[in-house]
């Protein structure tokens, strides 16, 4: 049959974007497309070749496993071959159905004969290994590489604490009857687990965050984990926490004689490798069937990714008679699950306010089925995580929807990008409200800085307001703030001043009487102090003591609302990060406006003269602590001092006025005496400080 030119284009073609992603994922541990994009392309090639036979090469990804190793591990000739597995369908039920229907065919079996026995396992989500044991002792770890030679990783392997080294002779010993082969190659999964991957990300994201060239977060486990094996340093193999499962093998040479796989399965355990509990047993299909609805529903509560399960038929010695196409073995099919990463395209990038203020940049997508559920927006995270990623509007790009994490972007695919996409920045302005929206010094997240007027903050605004450490409205609890809110009674804090007994009674669980002693809890909350009233606003950074400090310094309200940012740091323990803060805040002239609302309502406290600040006892004294002292910490004497007013210095000159020293002080002490500078121990310092 000659083959149609469009046909031809279309399988060269397929085979060179399949080539160029098998790089991607198999060598460079650098996947570009979600393996369900690879998948579809994959089928798309093998429906052609199935159809048109001559299009078949032998180098068509088809027809090969894995990829090429990569240069500088040594190359390992694996003397079994590490094969794929065949998928089906990831269509309930008809997945295990074909492939029993296929097995008692090839078996001869017919209606009424009777089922065949199978293990069924999870589809470990990782990279594959073959584990080589002489004598019980690990001799070798290989790579899956081509499936005919592999990587040489026993450097990086050996780091992963749940592989055994040496196997386990405690049944061998007991008399079992698993005595250790003199030549045993395991096989099986190395993994990460989803938690360790969260940790290692975020290890990654701060090392990036304080500059580090050259690192880069990982787009999920499997490529974490396979980066980490595959890595040429062991030192880094070895920080990259790794997990194991065992599944299979490879060559036995001598040992006990095994007529399944579930038995090889449990001398494998009783040897020492992990084998997951959720390896089963089951007879026929229906318990195949059984089994995959089963772990699809405990999917997302597994503490590691899975793809699928895998069905292997169970006797060996059926096994052997069922044999092996090109690249896979016919006694085993893998039954995938909805894939937890797709493509997408990004409609816009939306920035959302946060109860308390906080903005996040969240992508709105074109919805995508994407690990059991139909995602339509993924976080973003904050601004640099948009930049280090550079998600634009219009791209394509990766979803990744595991567990129960939130769904999360994780890459966009570049070259998809239209071209003069804009790049992203995070408003000025809160877009809920308007005010100013602000990063502060060191941190990764904007803020709206409206917090008394912003509608995202409104009720944890109101909420922080009444609480007891602030104006104390006894009866205004967060269900009550809920409905008020939403039934648009409260729209700004004053508004809590304007209530009446009709409005509160028609709310839904309000009676009479807890509605009057609602009123008279704000009628008497009227009446404060100016810390608790600025603690109430909300501030970012000014708590308690903070509201405390200023209303000492400056007395009354209205000059701490003009103050500028060099003002402010006159405050004691108030830094500019604070500074900032208070400044932002009285800047926005809507926070302004509710709090001129607020004092129409009535709200009063008693306003006084700016503090002189009493000067400290220990103000323009330098100290200089050495040796041990037996029950301060140097923290802890370093903080009484500069309470105090005292400069705590790093060493001993004719400026200092105290040395204090413990045990084991050294040549500090000596320089002291040498000086003349007066020498405590910790008691002279508890009555300095007392003194103080
Ligand atoms: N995103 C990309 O660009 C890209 C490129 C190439 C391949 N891929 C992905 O890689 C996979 C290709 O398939 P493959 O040939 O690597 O085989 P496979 O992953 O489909 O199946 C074989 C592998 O399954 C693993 N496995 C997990 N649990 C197992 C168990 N209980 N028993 C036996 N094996 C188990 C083993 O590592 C084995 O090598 C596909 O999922 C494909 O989407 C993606
Ligand atoms: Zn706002």
């Amino acid at each position: 049959m000659s083959i149609p030119a469009p046909i031809q284009e279309r399988a060269d073609a397929l085979r060179e974007l399949l080539h160029h992603h098998a790089h991607q994922y198999y060598v460079l541990d650098a996947p570009a497309i979600p393996d369900a994009e690879y998948d579809k392309l994959f089928r798309e090639l093998q429906q052609l070749e199935e159809q048109y036979p001559a299009l078949r090469t032998p180098d068509s990804p088809t027809q090969r496993v894995g990829g090429k190793p990569l240069e500088g591990f040594a190359k390992v000739r694996h003397r079994v071959p590490m094969l794929s597995i065949r998928t089906e369908t990831d269509i309930e039920a008809t997945g295990a159905r074909n492939f029993d229907a296929r097995v008692r065919r090839e078996m001869g079996l017919k209606e009424g004969d009777p089922p065949v026995d199978y293990v069924a396992e999870l589809k470990f989500d990782g990279l594959a290994i073959s584990l080589r044991y002489e004598r019980g002792v690990l001799v070798q770890a290989a790579t899956r590489g081509d499936g005919e030679i592999g990587e040489d990783v026993t450097q990086n392997i050996r780091t992963i604490g749940q592989i055994p080294l040496t196997l386990s002779r405690a049944r061998e010993r007991a008399g079992g009857r698993a005595a250790v082969p003199p030549v045993l190659e395991v096989r099986g999964e190395v993994y990460m687990r989803r938690d360790d991957f969260e940790r290692l990300n975020e290890l990654q994201r701060e090392k990036i965050a304080r500059g580090a060239k050259n690192e880069k977060t990982f787009v999920n486990p499997r490529n974490a984990a396979a980066g980490a094996v595959r890595q040429l340093d062991p030192g880094i193999a070895r920080q990259r926490p790794l997990s194991f499962y065992a599944y299979g093998w490879g060559e036995i040479e001598g040992g006990p004689a095994f007529a399944t796989h579930y038995e090889v399965l449990q001398a494998l355990k009783a040897w020492g490798f992990p084998v997951s509990d959720r390896t089963v047993l089951a007879r026929g299909a229906d318990e195949l069937v059984a089994y995959h609805q089963a772990v699809g529903r405990d999917r997302d509560g597994l503490p590691f990714d899975i793809d699928g399960v895998v069905y292997k038929v169970d006797d060996l010695a059926l096994q052997k008679q069922l044999g092996f196409v090109t690249r896979e073995p016919r006694w085993a099919v893998a039954h995938k699950f909805p894939a937890q990463e797709q493509l997408t395209t990004v409609e816009s990038i939306d920035v959302y306010v946060g109860r308390t203020g906080k903005l996040t940049p969240v992508a709105r997508l074109v919805p995508v089925f994407v690990g059991g559920v139909t995602v339509t927006n993924a976080t973003l995270h904050n601004e640099d995580e948009v930049h280090r990623k550079d998600v634009r509007i219009g791209d394509t790009v990766i979803v990744r929807r595991a567990g129960d994490v939130i769904p999360e972007v994780v890459a966009v695919v570049p070259e998809r990008r239209v071209a003069g996409a804009p790049v992203f920045s995070m408003p000025a302005q809160c877009p809920v409200c308007g005010s100013a929206a602000v990063r502060e010094e060191g941190e990764a997240d904007h803020r709206c800085t409206g917090g008394l007027f912003c509608s995202a903050q409104r009720k944890h605004a109101i909420l922080h307001f009444a609480q007891r450490r602030a104006m104390d409205i006894e009866g205004l609890g967060e269900k009550l703030v809920d409905q008020l809110v939403e039934t648009g009674v409260i729209r700004v804090l004053p508004d809590l001043y304007r209530l009446g007994l009709q409005g509160l009674v028609a709310l839904e669980r309000m009676g009479e009487k807890s509605a009057q002693n609602l009123l008279a809890a704000l009628e008497q909350s009227k009446s404060t102090t100016l810390p608790r009233f600025l603690y109430g606003l909300g501030i970012r950074h000014v708590g308690e003591s903070t509201a405390r400090d200023l209303a000492r310094h400056f007395g009354r309200l209205d000059p701490i609302m003009d103050a500028g940012v060099e003002q402010l740091l006159q405050v004691p323990d108030v830094g500019p990060v604070v500074a900032e803060s208070i400044h932002a805040f009285f800047a926005q002239p809507h926070n302004r406006e509710v709090i001129e609302q607020l004092r129409a309502c009535g709200m009063h406290w008693e306003e006084g003269a700016p503090a002189v600040e009493a000067p400290r006892a220990l103000a323009g004294k330098t100290v200089v602590l050495t040796g041990t002292l037996p029950t301060l910490s140097r923290d802890e004497a370093k903080e009484m001092l500069e309470a105090a007013g005292a400069k705590v210095a790093g060493s001993v000159s004719k400026k200092t006025d105290f040395v204090v020293a413990g045990a084991e002080a050294g040549s500090k002490l000596d320089k002291a005496r040498e000086l003349g500078v007066t020498v405590l121990d910790e008691d002279g310092l508890r009555q300095l400080l007392a003194g103080a």
